[in-house]
């Protein structure tokens, strides 16, 4: 596939937050909103962008991006909103056959990542997954605008609620990316910010990363 289709960038911030205590897209790093810092780093990557929440996402730099709930109140988890995604860019993007995810809480995620993962894309139902030294990241992926009444199927009837079953049920192509290269040190560019801790870590290496 050609950086010339059309992908939609979706930021998934519709999780409860519960290890951070509060919500995780609204927490700042380095003095930026992780929603703001995941929209700056996606952006460049896709042709549109949005945002799955299910409750209000505040902007504080920029422009306000699109947002949009998962489509049943039953919180289904991740999948729930790569639904919803699926579903928005159907009826926004038309003419997208992709939809890119990330979270909102992994802020160091790869500036080639849309890209690479693209390039094994050879048919509109390819689905396409991120993966590092330290496993698979479902959340990173490629979903086929295509397969939108199959997920939904999927999750009426009971399936899995993890990520990867889905993931594996589509055969979907793994994409490995490498450690980055610091002078601290090889850090996981898919490092996942999930409690106060994460944060404090992820303020550590934010001076070596940015520099
Ligand atoms: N739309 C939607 N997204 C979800 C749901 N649960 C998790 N996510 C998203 O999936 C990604 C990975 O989830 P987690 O890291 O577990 O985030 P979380 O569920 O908000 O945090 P915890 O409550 O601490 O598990 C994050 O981007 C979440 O926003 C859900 O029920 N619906
Ligand atoms: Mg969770």
């Amino acid at each position: 596939m050609t950086a010339a289709h059309a992908i939609v960038g979706v930021i998934l911030a519709g999780g409860l937050s519960s290890r951070m205590g509060q919500d995780k897209a609204r927490i700042r790093l380095g003095g930026a909103a992780l929603i703001d810092r995941a929209a700056r780093r996606l952006k460049p990557q896709v042709s549109a962008i949005a945002v799955n929440a299910n409750g209000p996402v505040l902007f504080e730099r920029g422009e306000e991006l699109p947002v949009f709930a998962d489509l049943d109140a039953a919180r289904a988890g991740p999948l729930g909103g790569v639904l919803a995604a699926l579903d928005y860019a159907r009826r926004h993007h038309p003419e997208a056959s992709h939809v890119a995810t990330v979270p909102t809480d992994s802020p160091f995620f790869p500036t080639d990542l849309v890209a690479r993962l693209s390039r094994v894309v050879d048919t509109p139902e390819r689905m396409a997954v991120a993966r590092s030294v330290s496993g698979l990241h479902p959340v990173f992926a490629l979903w086929p605008v295509t397969l939108a009444a199959d997920l939904a199927e999927w999750l009426a009837g009971g399936g899995a609620l993890r990520v990867r079953s889905y993931l594996e049920r589509h055969q979907a192509r793994e994409i490995t990316f490498p450690l980055i290269e610091t002078p601290r040190g090889e850090f996981d560019p898919f490092f996942n910010i999930n409690t106060p801790d994460d944060l404090d870590e992820a303020e550590n290496w934010l001076w070596v990363l940015e520099r």
